[in-house]
């Protein structure tokens, strides 16, 4: 335990989950873990599209290991998209910060507490992870094949080069938000996919929000799939174009 908390404000994190049943109990262990050496004030709110692997399962006990304090469970009927996951996971968070990240370990909660420092330190709106800067750091992605890494920075480069948001990461969703930020920006939100995470940014920087980067590595999931396919690249094509004639 250290003796000087980082914080004493209390972080909510949206976990979306769909399949993630091997997944969730270590990254709610790593979660808590790191939380609570940290002293920090936590919850994580997991928002699971009634997942067929039994997620929801699993969930349960892990609220009766942790705490219903902790771990809150909040469903949804059927699997209705990652944005609109975090809109409504968003409804039940209850700290003056949130942290929306990955389920399957691709976001690693030891980056947190540097996420929370920068926060504090330079009293940013948000802090993004980002797979796209500070090299020299390790950061990066791993165990993306060739075809996924050019999904991912085309889609860098093509909102970079439209909408000019000026961080180097507008897809990665490992972020840490204030609350009113983030509540103000997901009513102006309209994407429901993967785009969400792109959209948001876009609009935070046309609101002048501040935003921090930290440098952070991406790890493929272990187990199961990405829920990644072709239609959310097109849907993330067509939100790019959305946002370009309307802001
Ligand atoms: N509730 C819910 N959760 C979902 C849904 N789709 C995906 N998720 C959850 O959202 C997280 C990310 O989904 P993945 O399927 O693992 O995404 P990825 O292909 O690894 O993509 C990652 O990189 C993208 C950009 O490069 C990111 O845009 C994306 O958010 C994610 O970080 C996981 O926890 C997954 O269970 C959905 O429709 N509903
Ligand atoms: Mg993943």
């Amino acid at each position: 335990m250290s003796s000087t908390p980082l914080s004493t404000s209390k972080y909510s994190v949206i976990l979306p989950t769909y399949n993630e049943r091997r997944n969730l109990p270590v990254i709610i262990y790593l979660l808590c873990s790191m939380f609570q050496q940290q002293s920090l004030n936590y919850e994580i709110i997991i928002v699971d599209d009634n997942s067929p692997d039994g997620t929801q399962d699993v969930a349960k006990q892990l609220a009766r290991v942790y705490g219903e304090d902790h771990i809150v469970l909040r469903p949804r009927a059927g699997k209705l998209g990652l944005g609109t996951a975090y809109v409504h996971g968003l409804d039940s968070c209850t700290g003056e910060f949130i942290i929306i990240m990955d389920a399957d370990f691709s976001h690693h909660p030891k980056f947190i507490p540097q996420m929370i420092e920068m926060q504090k330190h330079e009293n940013l709106d948000i802090v993004q992870g980002t797979r796209y800067s500070g090299a020299h750091t390790g950061a990066g992605v791993y165990g993306w094949n060739l075809k996924r890494k050019l999904v991912s920075r085309g889609a860098n480069l093509l909102s970079s080069f439209v909408l000019g948001p000026r961080t180097t990461d507008v897809t990665g969703s490992f972020r840490l938000y204030r609350r009113p930020v983030i509540e103000k920006l997901i009513r102006e939100v309209t994407s429901k996919g993967y785009v969400f995470q792109m959209e948001i940014l876009v609009r935070a920087r046309a609101s002048g929000c501040t935003i921090g980067e930290v440098p952070i590595t991406f790890c493929d999931r272990v187990f199961g799939e990405s829920k990644l396919g072709g239609d959310e690249i097109v849907g993330y094509a067509k939100g790019v174009w959305n946002l370009f004639i309307s802001i």
